[in-house]
């Protein structure tokens, strides 16, 4: 059954307009005795202009839930509403359209493409989408990030930190409506990973940009406005104004 969009909750309990919000969400995995919902009809908002982590023990359905978000998995019955777009039951190519143009992806493996410069990489996905960079958002992401004197370089000479500014540069420079950043700080040292936290906390504060983030990392949790705890598919509480301990004892209350 498709609900319209407009029966669908209009004031999420953030009381934030919602960037992106799932309804009822299912997924199932294989078939018979063998099924496995990874999630179990999760119901979830997500705020224009917030930082949200979405957090709960391995095989939780963290993972699934960010991708049927970024519309880059099916989700067995539920909807996805970006903005007013509805993402579910949408065509392929519709699809892959919105995720070049109104969604950002920050990946743990940072994702560059090997034979481009910085520079290039950071401007593909507008180049994708036949649209030309805003000169002084560009300036400004790239002054922030530290990337001045390393927009010529290629992937392989820079180091991880520098390669997911990068992507961070890139899965931003479009304004997209919502970044998803999957573990982005699973692959940096303590240094670099909080370099990166705090430059996506600092573009949802100055900027606002929404981000939606999955880490095991109760620090890197903390960096968010509200984090959202899954447990067996399923909403299991949140967080909001998380602290290292906050998000560590409610993980624990989980049994992680
Ligand atoms: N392609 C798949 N086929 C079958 N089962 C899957 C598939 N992808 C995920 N699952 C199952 O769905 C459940 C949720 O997986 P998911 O990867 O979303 O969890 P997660 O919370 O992201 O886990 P982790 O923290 O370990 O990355 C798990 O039981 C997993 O084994």
């Amino acid at each position: 059954m498709t609900i319209p969009a407009t029966t669908v909750s209009q004031a999420p309990a953030t009381g934030h307009r919602a960037a992106i919000r799932a309804h009822e969400l299912r997924k199932v995995y294989g078939e018979g005795d063998t099924a496995v919902a990874a999630l179990d009809g999760v119901s979830v908002d997500f705020g224009v202009g917030r930082f949200t982590a979405i957090m709960g023990p391995s095989g939780s359905g963290k993972s699934t839930l960010m991708h049927c978000l970024a519309g880059l998995d099916t989700p067995t019955s539920g909807q996805v509403l970006l903005g007013e777009t509805e993402l579910t039951g949408m065509p392929d190519a519709e699809l892959t359209k919105i995720r070049r143009d109104r969604i950002g992806f920050v990946f743990q493996s940072f994702n560059l493409l090997p034979m481009l410069t910085a520079k290039d990489n950071i401007l593909l996905p507008l180049e994708l989408g036949s649209r030309k960079p805003d000169a002084q958002w560009l300036d400004t992401l790239i002054e922030v990030l530290g990337l001045s004197d390393r927009l010529t370089h290629r992937p392989s000479e820079l180091s991880g930190g520098q390669q997911q500014r990068v992507a961070v540069a890139r899965a931003l420079v479009g304004r997209p409506e919502v970044v998803f950043a999957d573990e982005p700080t699973g692959n940096l040292d303590s240094r670099s990973g909080a370099e990166v936290l705090g430059f996506l906390r600092r573009s949802v504060r100055e900027f606002g940009q929404t981000v939606v983030m999955v880490t095991h990392d109760p620090l890197a949790a903390s960096y968010a406005d509200r984090v959202v705890m899954l447990a067996d598919g399923k909403l299991a509480g949140e967080l909001d104004q998380p602290t290292p301990e906050s998000v560590l004892d409610a993980l624990r209350r989980l049994g992680a």
